[in-house]
């Protein structure tokens, strides 16, 4: 409907992001054009055009700017064009103006000669070809005014003398029709799922980010080689490791639960090969493949292959066995949250969607079952990056979980040409073991001493030397493109630990082993393989209600992590990363002058002299660890807590399904308003997602509304 009380360019849709204004507000625009009239003339009239060029050009908005474009827009109106008033003004400045508004070439003069001697109806009718055309660049254009038609008219009847204006207007449209459709083309009909390995992401490197690639590399190191770094186990002993007896509480009470999330996080994006350590296992998507697996082959281990359902409470990655129990507990969320989608989709069935049979849309239940599962999955990653947006971003700046602001990584809109591949700078980066709790630090130290050697190899796997490393030539047998290594990941060495783990730390049944990995603390029911809730919620608490250490200055990382603090270390060495003060130009921080200007602690000031010399020689995953913290919010190192934004956003932006597939047709309409979060929430999936998945006996919450207000502060800081 285009035409209400006789104005033509209305539309009472204001309030829903529509740009054209409503009558009222209309009228009221009208009024202002006069207001500058009366107030500035011309002037006034010019310089508002003026405005609106740079507004146009360079993407400004601010309240002068605003006004501007409304009120050329109340220009652009026909209603008024018969009033003397406004509009001719506008007409006549702008083709006056034109010159000092566009800028002075031999031919654009002659152009705005030649529109001054048009008469000024054309005039008229060419300047609001050209406003409508600046104005297009941020807001709808109208076609109905049919302004377009009006100018060509006027173009084609001018004579061969006046071609400079014709080429004037029309150069320009050449250019916005041929970037309506942006290059590279990126968006191929029926890639709308994630695949089984993370490739084909980007369609056109379809291998950026898959499973099994090699880390990228940020930083190209150009400095002189350190030929005297010390021997890691120092740079432990001196730099990191927590003093026996000490720990200092997070100083902003963040919990270990923040923690939790964290290391799922960090398991879905970083998985070294312990064969090789160039390589990364994982997918560099945030795409929940520690839930999902990294191939075709650990998928279909955790499906049932009937109704797109996983097998009940199930998860992917044996890694997170060892992890603190509240880890596994926060993933089971997702496992069920996968399942609770999978039977919504099923029971609504969207247009018959997910049918099959003769004429039906799906040919067979294998398909429904693909169908199902892969929506599904969509959805549930959906709503892992509403929680990583939502909740974790907040509280890594901290901002409230409970404030409408956030940084919104998809307010902008996204082009994601390339796809993205973690580099080997951001696994350094995200290694905060430092953060780790008092009550997890017991919990590990316990795992260490039990599972003794066996697990020490696993996690401080000796490092080859580049040199050394064997690139591991597995047979690639003909699968579909994206199902990845035929042969499923290996996680051997995890096998080998679960029964001594088990009969320690979780005493589960052959049976209850059987329907899936166990998690230390709870208990499957054996029939159905589900957790028991009570038990979940109680692993999720001790996460909750135990606050983090401070992750800065050094001398904070627990002792038994050595093993894999020193692996690291030596990953980053044999991987020729870049000097911590390399990295810090990279990110256009100011580089450290002396070793007083690292950390607080001036234990920490001295062993950096004694170790590293000059500031320049500190190795990038020494000078990370050691660093003075932030002030607010997670009060990470500085330079850490810098680059985590940056990768955050890239994994997020760079993502092609997380940009350009999560819409209602491909999530369906329910799927699509789920991850959107509850609006009593500010838009936050995770309080519902708790909610659901972990009912409690006599049916009340696992967290309260309050608790679930602010998730990751322990409660006696808030
Ligand atoms: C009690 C808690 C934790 C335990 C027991 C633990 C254990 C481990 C182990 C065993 C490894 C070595 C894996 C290997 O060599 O294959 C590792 C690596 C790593 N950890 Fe932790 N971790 C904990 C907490 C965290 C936290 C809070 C973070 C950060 C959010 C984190 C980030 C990392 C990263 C990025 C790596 C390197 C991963 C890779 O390259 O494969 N960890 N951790
Ligand atoms: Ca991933």
């Amino acid at each position: 409907m285009l035409v209400t009380n006789g104005s033509p360019i209305m539309s009472s849709a204001n309030s829903s992001g529509n740009p054209w204004l409503n009558d009222q507000e209309h009228r009221k625009l009208h009024s202002h054009i006069l207001t500058i009239e009366e107030e500035s003339g011309v002037d006034g009239l010019v310089n508002a055009l003026k405005e609106l060029v740079i507004h146009s050009t360079q993407g400004k908005s601010d309240k002068d700017g605003k006004k501007t474009r409304s009120f050329l827009k109340t220009a652009l109106d026909p209603t008024y064009s018969s009033q003397p008033t406004g509009v001719e003004w506008v007409a006549q400045s702008l083709v006056k103006n034109l010159e000092s508004i566009f800028g002075i070439t031999p031919q654009r003069t002659r152009a705005i000669k030649e529109a001054l001697s048009l008469p000024f109806s054309q005039k008229r009718v060419l300047m609001r070809g050209l406003v409508e055309r600046l104005l297009g660049e941020h807001t709808l254009v109208n076609d109905r005014t049919n302004t377009f038609e009006a100018v060509m008219l006027i173009l084609g009847n001018l004579g061969p003398d006046q071609q400079d204006l014709a080429d004037e207007v029309t150069q320009p449209l050449l250019k916005l029709y041929e970037s309506d459709f942006k290059k590279p083309f990126i968006n191929y009909v029926g890639h709308n799922f994630r695949t089984a390995d993370g490739s084909f992401n980007s369609i056109n490197f379809p291998d950026v980010g898959k499973a099994r690639s090699n880390y990228v590399r940020s930083v190209v190191s150009q400095a002189p080689v350190n030929a005297n770094l010390p021997p890691p186990h120092v740079v432990f002993e001196r730099l990191l490791k927590r003093p026996e007896g000490q720990f200092t509480p997070h100083k902003s009470g963040i919990n270990m639960f923040l923690f939790y999330l964290a290391i799922i996080i960090t398991h879905d994006i970083f998985y070294t090969d312990p064969k090789d350590p160039k390589r990364n296992l994982t997918t560099s998507y945030l795409d929940l493949s520690s839930l999902y697996g990294y191939n075709r082959k650990d998928q279909e281990s955790i499906r049932q292959m009937k109704n797109g359902l996983l097998k009940n409470d199930q998860w992917f990655d044996k890694r997170l066995v060892i992890q603190p129990p509240g880890v596994a507990a926060l993933l089971v969320i997702f496992s069920r949250n996968h399942n609770y989608v999978a039977e919504k989709l099923l029971a609504i069935n969207e247009n018959g969607r997910f049918s099959f049979g003769p004429g039906k849309p799906l040919a067979t239940e294998q398909d429904l079952d693909e169908e199902l599962f892969q929506t599904a999955r969509l959805i549930n990653t959906g709503c892992f990056s509403n929680v990583v947006v939502h909740d974790y971003i907040r509280t890594i700046l901290g901002t409230s979980q409970s404030s409408d602001f956030f940084l919104d990584p998809f307010k902008m809109p996204a082009y994601p040409v390339y796809g993205n591949q973690v580099s080997i700078e951001f696994n350094i980066i995200y290694r905060w073991h430092a953060a780790i709790g008092k009550q997890d630090e017991d919990w590990l130290n316990t795992v260490m001493n039990t599972l003794g050697p066996s697990l020490r190899y696993q996690m401080g796997h000796a490092v080859p030397a580049p040199a050394e490393v064997v690139v591991e030539q597995r047979q690639q047998q003909p699968g579909k493109p994206g199902d990845g290594d035929p042969n499923g990941t290996d996680q051997g060495t995890f096998d080998a630990l679960l029964p001594l783990f088990n009969e320690h730390f979780v005493h589960a049944t052959e049976e209850e082993l059987e329907k899936g990995l166990p998690v230390a603390g709870a208990h499957r029911d054996v029939k159905t393989g589900v957790f028991d809730n009570a038990d979940l919620a109680k692993l999720l608490r001790r996460g909750y209600d135990q606050v983090a250490s401070d992750l800065g200055n050094g001398l904070a990382t627990p002792a038994a992590l050595a093993p894999i603090e020193i692996a690291g270390i030596m990953q980053a060495r044999n991987l020729r990363c870049c000097y911590f003060n390399e990295f810090r130009k990279f990110l256009k921080l100011v580089p450290m002058g002396t070793f007083e200007d690292f950390s607080e602690k001036v234990e920490v000031q001295q062993a950096l002299k004694e170790l590293y010399g000059t500031p320049d020689k500190v190795e990038l995953y020494a000078g990370l660890m050691v660093e003075r913290t932030k002030i607010t919010g997670l009060r990470l190192p500085y330079t850490m807590g810098r680059a985590i934004l940056s990768d955050a956003v890239n994994l997020l932006r760079n993502d092609r399904i997380n940009t350009q597939e999560m819409t209602p047709q491909n999530l369906t309409n329910w799927g699509h308003e789920f991850i959107q979060g509850e609006a009593d929430q500010h838009g936050r999936v995770f309080p519902k997602l708790i909610q659901l998945h972990l009912v409690q006996p006599g049916n009340l919450p696992a967290f309260t509304q309050e608790e679930l207000n602010n998730l990751f502060v322990v409660p006696s800081s808030q």
